[in-house]
């Protein structure tokens, strides 16, 4: 996660031939906790300028999915790769395009919001000076230029959630991952966020991951991939997820598409399967 080429996508640019590749492929992956395999078979994909929000609820493996993609565990069936890159083979070059917002707040509150990003900034490399001033230009650009002296405690919890994207993204990142970020905020700095985001998709070609079991945080102009106990049970656009989870709403799609009954019987039947092909001949 060292300082990463400019985001925008020139044409001529070599970055622009890597804007076909997926910014994010993530292949037949799956991951236990012990003997519990939480994840399973789990295959997607990001590609540059997309918005792509992960949904499932409580326990489906978005963490875990997050925490396999920034190498924080091993991904040790299946494959993962960032802009082409193999995350096991070369993981400096993959995660050198990735930034991540974690579901757990990381910002030291004794700190002023420029010295947490200068902390950030020089973990990553950055001299003193650049780290300053991408510090000022991500702070500008959420609204909080202003406040960098205060001491983060001070901040609401919204404020806290911007700051914590702005120093994620001081390095440039290709690939941006969120996990749940909107877990306790008010309605406004949620849709600050989403906003902010989505422009940054749009404008900048960045491609996101959102983490969230909130189906009010989709747009029409959202990919979507429903995770639930583990397996991808639909991606598309929402009319695709509409379709695949059987009409109506997209809440009473995501209802069906992660519900329980459904997921038990097609473990069921996977296993069966499963056992058919290991039976002897
Ligand atoms: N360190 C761990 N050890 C054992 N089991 C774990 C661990 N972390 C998560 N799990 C289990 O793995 C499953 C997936 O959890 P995970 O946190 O990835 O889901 P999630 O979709 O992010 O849910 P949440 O929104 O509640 O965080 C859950 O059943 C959880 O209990």
């Amino acid at each position: 996660m060292t300082a990463a080429a400019p985001r925008s996508l020139t044409p001529a640019s070599p970055a622009a031939s890597a804007a076909s590749l997926p910014a994010l492929e993530v292949s037949a992956l799956s991951h236990a906790y012990g003997p519990r395999r939480v994840l399973h078979d789990v295959s997607l994909r990001v590609m540059p300028g997309e918005f792509t929000v992960l949904l499932g609820p409580n326990g489906a493996g978005k963490s875990t999915l997050f925490a396999l993609v920034t190498r924080l565990f091993d991904a040790r069936q299946g494959s993962i790769r960032i802009f082409g890159a193999a995350l096991r083979q070369q993981p400096g070059v993959a995660l050198a395009q990735l930034g991540v917002v974690f579901q757990q707040p990381t910002l030291d509150p004794d700190l002023s919001l420029r010295q947490n990003l200068a902390y950030s900034a020089a973990l990553h490399g950055m001299s003193r000076a650049e780290g300053r001033r991408r510090a000022e230009e991500e702070l500008a650009r959420i609204g909080l230029l202003e406040r960098a002296g205060e001491a983060v405690r001070r901040l609401s919890g919204g404020q806290r959630r911007r700051v914590e994207m702005a120093r994620a993204l001081m390095t440039r990142p290709r690939l941006l991952l969120m996990d749940e970020p909107t877990v306790g905020l008010d309605a406004a700095s949620r849709s600050f966020l989403l906003d902010h985001v989505r422009r940054l998709c749009r404008e900048e070609g960045l491609a996101v991951l959102w983490a969230t079991h909130l189906i009010d945080e989709v747009d029409a102009a959202s990919r979507l991939i429903v995770l639930h106990a583990g397996r991808v049970r639909a991606a598309g656009g929402p009319e695709q997820i509409l379709a695949e989870g059987g009409g109506g709403t997209l809440r009473d799609a995501f209802a069906r598409l992660t519900d329980e009954e459904r997921a038990s019987e097609d473990r069921t039947s996977e296993e069966r399967a499963g056992d058919a092909r290991e039976a002897p001949p």
